[in-house]
């Protein structure tokens, strides 16, 4: 007996301004698991369309929400509304999100509602004779467990980089429908007035932001405050900038550079740490990586307990020898 595919309904995160790297992974897994309906909380663009075409969505469900759908949408509460009826609109047994931080709110709000297991931040869903399961590592990366939901239906969450996009051959327009929601008294208890974007230290570089990024390159106290050669590895990589606490409250790097239990969890496939080292604090943020490089003066330090490649040296000696050498490798690649 095989595991039978699944109604998948996934949840856009930026329908508007076309889909994120996290959205394209999200999708690639959801057409393995089954039909998949794309979820749109505001109206999508062009490129959006054409990214779900891209990426197999077979409908886009737009929802039609009452007032500025781009404030109301927001709200978790009204999201997980909005999610609830889409998910029984399409019968989907299976209601996929990305891990961030609102997914999660919006996700376990919804499960609630549909009476579905819900298991976050996942790095793998496979189905199995049983039904779905839910891969994924906990207790600041010291154990990878399975979790299968019990109930007919499930909501997952997805962390970023745990997959990679993978357009289909032959991308086939998706249909578009439309769902109007009403959003219950409860769900709009607190509503938003306002929003103002701030733009952010990645933003201002044109790195890609740390949550998503497939690659990190984090600098710490050993630093000494010059992050100018984490950020040219940075730089060299294509990689987001990190940081511990103790550089943030130095003032050497902005705040939402924080990697850690009190910052941003990362789970990059390259994580590079330099000057850093690697106290629990830390390591909840980034011990689910997939490679862990560091790079540190002390051969004693802890962090070299859980690199899987380690570098005993100057940070400011090392870390430009290594961008030097990833651009001269770059060159060769044309
Ligand atoms: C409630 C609480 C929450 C916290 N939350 C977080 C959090 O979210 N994130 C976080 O990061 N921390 C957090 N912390 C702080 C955490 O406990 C550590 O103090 C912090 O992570 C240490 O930062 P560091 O590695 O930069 O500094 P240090 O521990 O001082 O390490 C500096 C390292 O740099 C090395 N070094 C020095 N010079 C060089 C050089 N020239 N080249 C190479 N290596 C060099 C040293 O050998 C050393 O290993 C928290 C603490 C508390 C109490």
């Amino acid at each position: 007996m095989t595991a039978s595919p699944r109604t998948v309904l996934v949840l856009l995160d930026t329908p508007a301004d076309g889909l994120r790297s996290p959205a394209r992974e999200l999708l690639t897994l959801a057409r393995s698991l089954g039909d998949v309906t794309a979820l749109a909380l505001e109206a999508p663009s062009e490129t959006t369309l054409a990214d779900a075409a891209s990426y197999g969505a077979g409908t886009v469900l737009v929802v039609d929400l009452p007032g500025d759908a781009s404030v109301g949408a927001r709200l978790a509460p009204v999201a997980a509304e909005a999610l609830a009826a889409a998910a029984d609109r399409t019968g989907a047994d299976l209601v996929l999100l990305t891990s961030s931080f609102v997914n999660r709110e919006i996700g376990a709000l919804a499960a609630r509602t549909l009476g579905a297991g819900f298991v976050y931040d996942t790095s793998g869903i496979s189905l199995t004779e049983s039904g779905v399961v839910g891969s994924k590592r906990v207790f600041a990366g010291t154990w990878d467990v399975e979790c299968a939901p019990t109930t007919p239906r499930a909501v997952l969450t997805l962390r970023s980089n745990s997959v990679v996009a993978q357009p289909v051959a032959e991308p086939v327009v998706p249909g578009v429908e439309h769902l109007a929601v009403e959003p219950t008294a409860a769900a709009t208890a607190a509503v938003l007035v306002s929003r103002t974007a701030h733009a952010t230290a990645a933003d201002q570089s044109g790195r890609p932001a740390l949550a998503e990024a497939s690659a990190v390159v984090a600098g710490g106290r050993g630093t000494l405050g010059d992050f100018g050669p984490v950020e040219d590895l940075a730089d060299a990589l294509g990689a987001a900038v990190g940081a511990t606490r103790d550089a943030v409250d130095e003032g050497w790097v902005e705040h939402d550079a924080q990697i850690g239990q009190t910052g941003v969890t990362i789970a990059p496939r390259v994580y590079v740490g330099a000057g850093i080292s690697g106290a629990p604090h830390h390591r909840g943020g980034m011990q689910a990586s997939g490679v862990v490089v560091a790079v540190n003066n002390d051969p004693d330090s802890p962090i070299f307990e859980i690199a899987d490649f380690g570098v005993v040296g100057d940070l400011a000696e090392v870390l430009p020898q290594a961008a030097a050498a990833i651009r001269a490798h770059k060159a060769t690649q044309g």
